[in-house]
């Protein structure tokens, strides 16, 4: 087997001051830009190191990978490999995706062998790569099999040898383990990591787009944690020293802890999300102010499930234990913790998330109580459900087209996200009997004028 060499420590790839607008999304009102998805990014990856970019979803991770490839052009700023500007596709760097991009026709030697014809390498030398390329990530014996006889962790197995039979500088990867059952992935991510320590594989460095904070501080070196709307990197935490790396070392936890905590604060300036006793952060960006609430997409019976757990637990738990306990991954999590946290029932510290009085009150109230306070706590603090009732009580016949919300929302956010906020604002407008949608019209009616009529101002 062939053990590479590698200088670390240049810098391969840098982004420079790097925004991104999708502008061709859609209709949109006139005057309104389209939203900033990525806002003054600025990052490196340097020779040797695995990064994990890490962050809740809709913060740009996906988009952050392709601007990196060269894949997406950046609307401002630049994207410089080995110091070069870099227009166009990187050639130098393989992707694996999370849905493994297998063609089902080809066989598994001919979809490794895919990469290196496009490079227009002679057959004769497509064929022994490819063989190499396969027998190193484990499928020998499989090169005649199509992808549809083969299990998910080995058609992931296939993504791997067709990234890496080309020999890339850079490796990227797209949540590359979230399709694959928990051990097939923990399986894989192993193996994977044993290649890259052994240098096994000629790649100079590894940039994983992750949800799953787990992943992220078992194999990176360096963990880029971007928070969302717009998208930006919110810190960077350097990765544990490779002995560390279990799940029952206390540094593994207390890293663990204090993602878990950024997360879910997303709200919050990070030094104070920062403990005394630092596990690794190296450097951190002051948190920017956020231009306009964003409804997190949650249903209220979730979050009263999650008030109620916590009020069990003595109204304080372990954000950690409590997506253990709720065998959710952060990603699902955080909505409902920042649901909790805007609607006033409940505050982030130290990485518990702790009831307040009225979220107490909540947890404890019947559907009639809980449904008032609800109300009550909406119309204070969200800011789209006020503004949506605002406006209803300022017309005469208490009704406005669905259009009217949409274009201030397409002001802040992309198409896609404007009706999924517009769709949360009526799910929880509904429940809140503030409100009624008629689906058909696409009409909004104020429920009932008079109770809506105090704070909606
Ligand atoms: N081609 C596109 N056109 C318009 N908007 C887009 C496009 N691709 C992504 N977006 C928007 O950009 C934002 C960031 O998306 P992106 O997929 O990069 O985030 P992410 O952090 O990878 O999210 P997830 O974890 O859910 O995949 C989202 O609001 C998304 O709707």
């Amino acid at each position: 087997m062939t053990n590479f060499d590698m200088q670390t420590g240049d810098v391969l790839l840098e982004a420079r001051h790097v925004k991104k607008v999708y502008d061709k999304d859609g209709k949109r009102a006139r005057g309104t830009n389209p939203p900033v998805v990525l806002d003054d990014i600025n990052l490196r990856i340097y020779a040797g190191e695995f990064v994990a970019l890490l962050g809740p979803s809709g913060s740009g991770k996906s988009t952050l990978l392709r601007l990196l490839a060269g894949l997406l052009r950046p609307t401002e700023g630049e994207i410089l490999f080995k110091d070069v500007p870099q227009y166009g596709t990187n050639p130098h760097l393989s992707i694996v995706f999370q849905s493994f991009a297998l063609f089902p026709w080809l066989t598994v030697l001919q979809n490794v062998e895919l990469g290196l014809a496009a490079q227009e390498v002679p057959p004769t030398q497509r064929m022994r790569r490819s063989l190499a390329a396969i027998d190193t990530i484990g499928l020998d014996g499989f090169e005649d099999a199509y992808p549809k006889e083969l299990s998910g962790g080995m058609r992931q197995r296939v993504g791997f040898a067709r990234a890496l039979v080309v020999e890339p500088e850079l490796l990227f990867m797209d949540e590359p383990f979230s399709a694959l059952d928990v051990l097939t992935a923990a399986n894989l991510r192993k193996e994977l990591l044993g290649l890259w320590r052994e240098r096994k594989m000629p790649t100079r460095a590894i940039v994983m787009v992750t949800h799953n904070i787990d992943d992220a501080v078992l194999m990176a070196d360096r963990i880029v944690v971007l928070g969302a709307n717009p998208g930006q990197i919110r810190v960077e935490i350097a990765g544990l020293p490779l002995h560390q790396r279990e799940s029952t070392n206390e540094n593994y936890t207390k890293t663990v802890d204090l993602i878990y905590r950024i997360m879910t604060s997303p709200h919050v300036d990070i030094p104070t999300l920062m403990p005394q006793e630092q596990p690794h952060p190296n450097k951190h960006a002051p948190a920017k102010p956020r231009p306009y609430q964003a409804l997190p997409h949650v249903s209220i019976g979730d979050v009263t499930g999650l008030l109620e757990l916590v009020h069990s637990k003595g109204d304080r738990d372990d954000l950690y234990q409590l997506g253990r306990d709720l065998q959710l991954e952060v990603d699902d999590l955080l909505p409902m913790v920042d649901a909790a946290n805007i609607l006033g029932f409940a505050e982030t510290q130290e990485g518990d998330l702790v009831l307040t009085e009225i979220g107490k009150r909540f947890a404890e109230a019947g559907v009639l109580e809980e449904k008032e306070i609800f109300r009550l706590q909406a119309l204070a603090h969200a800011t789209m459900i006020r503004h949506i009732v605002r406006d209803l009580q300022h017309e005469l016949s208490h009704t406005l087209p669905e259009e009217h919300f949409l274009s201030e929302l397409q002001e802040h956010f992309s198409e896609s996200e404007a009706w999924s906020q517009l769709e949360t604002a009526i799910n929880w407008g509904r429940y809140a009997e503030l409100f009624s949608y008629q689906e058909e019209r696409g009409v909004f009616r104020l429920e009932e004028p008079e109770t809506a009529n105090h704070g909606a101002a």
